[in-house]
């Protein structure tokens, strides 16, 4: 069973992938391919994707998969008729047999009942869309476009309908009314006509649509003809009224914060500011206290240190490391305006400007429990890292009242913000591959550390100490960090990325960072956050909630929803969701190594891109 027996998982997961899978027309049962030893038959999961299979399948042997829930063979060269044999498994759910040539009806899926999801676009199947497809009433997902279907639409109603789209086939006739409301998208490239496309012929004087790409500009400009000269006059000259009012508005706007920008120490414009930072930290760390005032490093350190000789302090000097640009001192950045950025666990960030223009992130550490020699032995580790997935700390300032860090500024701020952050806000959702260079960004700055010492681990991966660069490259924060201060006095939110194994969050291991680097795969994945019965926040425990719906269905149930319009990545999705699982392993030995799983990562990434070119490559050459 392939769902319950890793060994056997893997060793096909490895052979399709790598693609030495040979399809065997003589073997019967799954159980003998590739290997793969397995009890009673009871395969629940077949998944043969992107690999180089061709010609017809045996499909006896799918049939004899009576306990299958999911088949997915997508893009792959399959052609001929779809065996109707399926129609056996009746615990199917899923079945993804897209970017193939499987040709003529579908006449498969009348038994089919327990159906979620079906999606056999990009293939050559034609006739009609079935009205049976009515018994599949737990259909949520229904993708039929680029195929050859024809004749009109039938009925169709399902309760739960999500995803629908049956463009660019033949199809013809009017839109049934059930169907009205899907967008105009799923409809075009048919000649079909009624809601959401254009009215049919003799429900009105408009001519028939032909629904091509192009429908949407089509349709406005049959509306526009209707438009009388007057009409259109009248909404060109209120456009340009509109428009100069708004280019006035941003004029006087423009001028009031340039003659603010004068000022430069305008405590007021740093306040606002800060409240903004604050505000928008808050939402991702709750537990931050209330911020104190906007105002410089120095004033920042004096007010809450009540320390009357900081500025005397200030004639220590900032320790830089490295060829990095020393162009300040300490009292340059004692004087940078100050914007509180959060809370954590080792004190207090913020942003400071320097009067030369430069931006750097300062972090003030508290409660430092150790040794002023042992601390710079420590900071000095941190400062000899150099790897483009990390957060380079650049300088430090050591001081009897105050330990200053300098880092670079991240400007797009953590990865938690951006995944956790108010989405109503203009925050552009993550897309597939930007998370998943991120993965791999992650993987490899956490590698990179665990080989600079031996037994160094980050000991704090979380969501909130991943930035990002403009361009969302990924750098790792807070690594080294852990052994300076005394404990949290307060669960934190770093509960949840936590091994089990782990009783004192000082002492971590290596595997105890592979399992939060898990939890932070998950968080990638799912969109959700993790948290910790601890916190009693809301929330979920990662990674027992997605074992459990791997294991009881289909995994594409755990991804983000605003990943599942990448459905040719699904394929890496369900791979990387594998391997965050098997980072999250109960016991450390079972976990992998960050080597390995930054090779995996690399792997299944250059994998799905190399078949997406395959595929395309494939399709352009038969259109
Ligand atoms: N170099 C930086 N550039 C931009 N923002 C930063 C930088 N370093 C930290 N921040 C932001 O400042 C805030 C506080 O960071 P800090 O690392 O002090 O705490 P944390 O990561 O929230 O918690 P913890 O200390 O437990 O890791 C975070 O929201 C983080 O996004």
């Amino acid at each position: 069973d392939l769902t319950t027996d890793r060994t056997a998982l893997l060793a096909f997961r490895s052979a399709v992938g790598g693609r030495t899978f040979i399809w065997n027309t003589s073997t019967t049962s799954p159980c003998n391919w590739a290997g793969i030893q397995c009890e009673n038959n009871r395969v629940t999961v077949l998944r043969l994707p992107a690999s180089a299979l061709s010609g017809t399948l045996p499909m006896n042997t799918i049939s004899n998969l009576t306990r299958l829930r999911t088949l997915s063979l997508r893009l792959n060269r399959l052609s001929g008729p779809l065996p109707y044999d399926i129609s056996k498994c009746v615990e199917l759910r899923n079945v993804y047999i897209q970017g193939n040539f499987f040709s003529g009806p579908v006449t498969f899926l009348s038994g089919l009942h327990s159906l979620v999801r079906l999606n056999l676009a990009d293939n050559n199947f034609s006739g009609n869309i079935p009205s049976a497809f009515n018994n599949l009433t737990r259909l949520r997902t229904l993708l039929v476009q680029k195929n050859q279907f024809s004749g009109s639409l039938p009925e169709l109603k399902f309760p739960n309908l999500e995803q629908f789209n049956v463009s660019f086939n033949k199809l013809n006739e009017s839109i049934p009314r059930s169907l009205g409301a899907m967008p105009v998208s799923a409809f075009i490239g048919n000649s079909l006509c009624g809601k959401p496309l254009n009215v049919c012929p003799g429900n009105n004087m408009t001519e028939p649509a032909i629904a091509t790409a192009g429908i949407e500009v089509g349709n406005s400009s049959n509306k526009k003809k209707k438009l009388s000269g007057g009409a259109i006059a009248g909404i060109a000259i209120g456009s340009i009224a509109v428009f100069f009012i708004l280019l006035s508005i941003l004029f006087v706007l423009c001028r009031a914060k340039s003659g603010k920008k004068m000022k430069s120490f305008d405590v007021q414009t740093i306040k606002k500011q800060e409240t903004e930072v604050t505000e928008e930290k808050q939402i991702e760390k709750p537990e931050n206290e209330g911020v104190s005032n906007g105002n410089s490093v120095a004033t920042q350190a004096v007010l809450s240190s009540g320390d009357e000789n900081w500025v005397e302090n200030g004639a220590k000097k900032l320790v830089f490391f490295g060829d990095y640009n020393k162009t300040f001192d300490v009292e340059d950045l004692l004087r940078a305006s100050a914007v509180v950025l959060g809370k954590g666990t080792f004190g207090t960030a913020y942003k400071a400007v320097l009067e030369i223009g430069t931006i750097v992130a300062v972090k003030r550490l508290r409660d430092v429990t150790i040794s002023e020699r042992e601390c710079k032995e420590k900071i000095e580790i941190v400062g000899a890292m150099n790897h483009e997935n990390l957060v380079p700390l650049r300088a430090y300032y050591f001081s009897k009242e105050e330990k200053l860090l300098v880092f670079d500024y991240m400007p797009m701020g953590s990865l938690s913000a951006l995944l956790h952050g108010s989405k109503g806000s203009g925050r552009t959702p993550l897309n597939w591959e930007i998370r998943s260079s991120i993965a791999l960004g992650i993987a490899s700055g956490i590698e990179y550390l665990h080989s600079q010492v031996p037994n160094i681990s980050h000991g704090n991966i979380k969501s909130s100490n991943v930035l990002l660069t403009k361009s969302y490259e990924a750098r790792v924060s807070d690594f080294g960090l852990a052994n300076l201060v005394g404990p949290p006095s307060s669960p934190t939110r770093v509960a949840g990325y936590r091994a089990p194994e782990v009783t004192d969050p000082r002492k971590v291991s290596q595997k105890a960072d592979v399992y939060s680097f898990g939890v932070l795969l998950l968080e990638l994945l799912t969109g959700k956050a993790p948290t910790h019965a601890l916190l009693n926040e809301e929330g979920v425990d990662l990674p027992r909630w997605a074992q459990s719906v791997v294991r009881e269905e289909w995994p594409s149930e755990v991804f983000d929803i605003e990943l599942l319009r990448y459905q040719t990545a699904e394929e890496e999705m369900v791979q990387l969701l594998q391997l965050a699982i098997d980072c999250t392993a109960q016991y450390p030995d079972n976990r992998p190594s960050m080597t390995e799983i930054t090779k995996q990562i690399e792997e299944l990434r250059r994998s799905t891109s190399h078949d997406k070119h395959e595929h395309s490559d494939l399709t352009n050459a038969t259109e």
